[in-house]
């Protein structure tokens, strides 16, 4: 399966209701700070709405929501991975999306045979305080020569204008939240990234 190579995050269904019908066609749910009951409802409600418009939901986090909803993504960090059932997971037949930052967080998720792999913060991000740095383009090259035809994910500070330097590089998706979700338009900033990655 090719995956679209354009990957907005969001925190709240409304931007889902909101801007899939613009086009998207892979969308994270990035639920922080939530009560669990509010986070399952979501996931539930999600996954309708993506079901529907033939979008591919990634949840983040909360893999066993995502079983229990029948989804079919999950994305995962190191720290998650720590007490992520991997077993239940590939049980239930869900996709894996897994970050990495460094060669040793590489090699892990590549043990765990990830249906994608993220890198980031490639640009410095105002999302999160990390404590890694900028990665650069450069490390983008690096990861895709490590990991061939798994497909890559480039994600932090990532924008419009900077996504061809990162396809170039050897990203096959570009994923976003900020550049949207703070935009003055955001129906017309996901118009740019969905015309800047067709
Ligand atoms: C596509 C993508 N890449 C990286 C992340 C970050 O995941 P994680 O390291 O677990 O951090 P949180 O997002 O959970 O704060 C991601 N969510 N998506
Ligand atoms: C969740 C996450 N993981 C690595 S960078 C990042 C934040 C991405 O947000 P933005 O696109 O606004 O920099
Ligand atoms: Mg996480």
């Amino acid at each position: 399966m090719t995956l679209p190579r354009f990957y907005p995050i969001f925190d709240d269904l409304r931007w889902l209701e909101r801007l899939m019908p613009l086009g998207v066609k892979l969308v994270q749910l990035r639920i922080k700070d939530t009560p669990t009951d509010v986070v399952r409802d979501t996931v539930i409600k999600a996954q309708a709405l993506c079901r529907a418009q033939g979008t591919i939901l990634v949840v983040n986090d909360y893999w066993q929501i995502a079983i229990d909803a029948g989804c079919d993504w999950v994305h995962l960090g190191q720290e998650d991975l720590d007490d992520a059932d991997i077993a239940a997971i590939r049980h239930a037949d869900l996709k894996l999306g897994l970050s990495t930052h460094d060669r040793a967080e590489l090699d892990r998720a590549l043990s765990l045979d990830p249906d994608y792999v993220a890198l980031g913060p490639v640009y410095p991000t105002v999302l999160k305080k990390m404590k890694w740095h900028q990665q650069g383009l450069e490390k983008l090259t690096e990861w895709k020569a490590a990991i061939g035809d798994i497909p890559l994910v480039a994600i932090g500070g990532m924008s419009v204008e900077r996504a061809a330097g990162a396809f170039e590089a050897g990203a096959d998706i570009v994923a976003a939240v900020t550049d949207i979700t703070l935009n003055d338009d955001p129906e017309g900033r996901v118009r740019r990234w969905i015309e800047a990655t067709a």
